[in-house]
């Protein structure tokens, strides 16, 4: 597995407000989704192109475009859906999938409640989308899963991740083809599994509690 942490300064300094919590719901999916338009410039480093031949008004040349198959996109549901926007800007061909996943706040178990993707994702790049890689049960879960449908590249786009998390994900997906790409790797995980500093729950911080 390999780890990218995007050291920036305006990545740093969204990354601050979202933070903060007197940020409102409004502002905090403005923020998530401008977030990851910067991590996605990252993530797509790697995306797979393919030559064309065009005519600017003075000369034929030679350019590229994004390839097919195309790239899919995962959020996780709830909080990756407030990246989902943001990183289909930059990747317009890309096919969006779905993957509903809790974590139980006792066990801190993750369970799926909904898939909503291709059965065959054979020769296909996955970016699975969540803001938060804090013990990595949603995480490696998502990604078996994506393995399994035959998906030979999967990047997951992150906006913080816990030292804890980034530990399992690389024992537990050793030898797969799997990048992760986040805006910051945070100090530890506290024990209720919160990313410490963090954000909070990201899912009700852009959608309220759910209850
Ligand atoms: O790395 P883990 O320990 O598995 O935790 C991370 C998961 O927890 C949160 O989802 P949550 O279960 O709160 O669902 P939600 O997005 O619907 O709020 C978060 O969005 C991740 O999906
Ligand atoms: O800190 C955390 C950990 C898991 N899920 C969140 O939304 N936040
Ligand atoms: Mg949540």
């Amino acid at each position: 597995m390999r780890l990218h942490v995007v050291d920036h300064p305006l990545v740093a300094h969204k990354l601050t407000t979202l933070r903060d919590k007197r940020t409102d719901s409004a502002t905090f999916r403005r923020l998530a989704d401008e977030l990851v338009t910067l991590l996605a410039y990252e993530a797509t480093r790697d995306v797979r192109t393919e030559q064309v031949d065009i005519e600017t008004p003075v000369t034929p040349t030679t350019g590229v475009k994004l390839s097919y198959p195309r790239p899919l996109v995962v959020p996780i549901l709830r909080a990756g859906l407030g990246m989902l926007d943001g990183m289909v800007r930059l990747l317009p061909t890309a096919e969006v999938g779905f993957l509903g996943m809790i974590r139980n706040e006792e066990t801190l178990e993750a369970s799926t409640y909904a898939t909503r993707m291709p059965e065959d994702l054979s020769g296909r790049q996955v970016y699975v989308l969540d803001p938060m890689l804090a013990t990595g049960g949603t995480l490696v879960a998502a990604i078996r899963e994506l393995i399994k449908r035959g998906a030979d590249d999967v990047t997951a786009v992150v906006l913080l991740a816990a030292p804890e998390g980034v530990e399992i994900m690389e024992r537990e997906l050793a030898g797969t083809p799997v990048t992760v790409v986040t805006a910051s790797v945070d100090e530890r995980l506290n024990e209720n599994g919160y990313i410490v500093p963090g954000l909070g729950d990201a899912g009700d911080r852009m959608y309220g509690s759910a209850e």
